[in-house]
């Protein structure tokens, strides 16, 4: 069902998007770093519950030899969470320059792979907090295939800036989907947020360039557009970002100041391939991936840790306006292995 859908119902069916808080949330509904981390690990436990039996099993009688049996049984585990081939033999390979030969506890090995993980998770030198300009509106532009979690990531960040006290101006950029407008426009009724749109069919970029001027002319702080939804292989969309990127940069110069590729995180190693084709063409500055909730394969973060050169910068926990989490390596390797250690 797609969140259009949910509108549709009555209030009281409507398990999500769970209607907007006021403008000022109480304190007490603050996201704590510890309600983060819950979340997140509830997102996960499909994932780490995948992995935790593997590398229970691995360690069925107390002490195990580490030899090329053992190793390969830690890759089969590490590489069914998705993470790729790549990352599971760079694990493999510290387990067995640590132990191979050894007889080792279950907490040694998995201490030496957290730590790891950790390295190839933390990229340092990325910007992954998302940047906001000093003067004028921080202009955001969204990206991805269909479906992929687009919308709901748009209000969820809408959120999360009004519980900032900023105001954000929304740009419903997907004119091909009548529907995709209006679900907009009901989020940003619910939010109090402005709205810029256009008929069905009208330009994109039009929409872009008046919702960028829009946000400049009330003096907002935010600027979100959405795009519709597209793959990587037309060209002739995918040549669309290029022109809206462009025209929004005639009316702030350095605009769009992030592009966030929103990758659908139950796709698995396949969110990696729709990666590559848009971090090219839409200079994609970050990466949200959505629904870590509803996946066994939460190890994809790590591939596309090790393949992009972009940060990932949130991570989608659920379908509610609050699921939304800045990506942390510690937390997500914690959650990942709770428990176990
Ligand atoms: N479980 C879960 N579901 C999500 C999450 N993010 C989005 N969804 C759901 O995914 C579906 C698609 O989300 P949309 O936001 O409509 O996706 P979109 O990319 O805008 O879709 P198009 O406009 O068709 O390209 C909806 O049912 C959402 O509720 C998430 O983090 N977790």
């Amino acid at each position: 069902m797609g969140i259009f859908d949910y509108f549709k119902k009555k209030p009281d069916e409507l398990a999500l998007p769970e209607a907007p808080q006021s403008a000022s949330k109480p304190a007490a509904e603050a996201a704590t770093p510890q309600s983060i981390f819950t979340r997140l690990q509830s997102a996960l436990k499909k994932t780490h519950d995948v992995l935790n039996t593997d590398i229970r099993d691995l360690f069925k009688r107390e002490g195990r030899l580490v030899d090329d049996e053992f190793l390969t049984e830690l890759f089969a585990a590490l590489v069914k969470t998705d993470m790729g081939v790549g990352p599971a033999n760079k694990l493999r390979d510290r387990v067995k320059t640590d132990f191979r030969g050894r007889v080792v506890q279950m907490s040694d090995v998995l201490a030496a792979v957290k730590q790891e993980l950790r390295g190839m998770l933390d990229q340092p030198g990325q910007q992954q907090a998302l940047q906001f300009v000093t003067s004028g509106p921080t202009v955001i532009l969204v990206v991805g295939v269909n479906g992929s979690g687009k919308t709901t990531t748009i209000a969820k960040l809408c959120q999360r800036f009004k519980d900032q006290g900023k105001k954000v101006v929304l740009g419903a950029g997907d004119t091909f989907r009548a529907a995709a407008v209006e679900q907009l426009t009901i989020w940003a009724d619910r939010l109090g947020a402005e709205i810029v749109k256009a008929e069905p069919g009208a330009d994109p970029a039009s929409v872009a360039h008046r919702a960028v001027a829009k946000a400049v002319e009330v003096n907002a702080d935010i600027c979100i557009v959405d795009t519709a939804g597209r793959l990587q292989t037309q060209s002739n969309l995918m040549q669309q970002l290029e022109k809206i990127h462009r025209v929004m940069g005639k009316v702030i110069p350095d605009a769009p100041h992030e592009v966030l590729l929103v990758l659908d995180g139950t796709a698995g190693q396949n969110a990696i391939s729709q990666a590559q084709g848009f971090s090219s063409a839409a200079k994609c500055t970050g990466i949200v991936l959505t629904k870590l909730d509803g996946t066994a394969k939460g190890g994809v973060v790590v591939a596309i840790r090790e393949k992009f050169a972009i940060p990932v910068k949130f991570v989608g926990l659920g379908e509610k306006a609050a699921d939304l989490a800045e990506f942390n390596a510690q937390q997500f390797v914690d959650a990942l292995f709770e428990d176990l250690v």
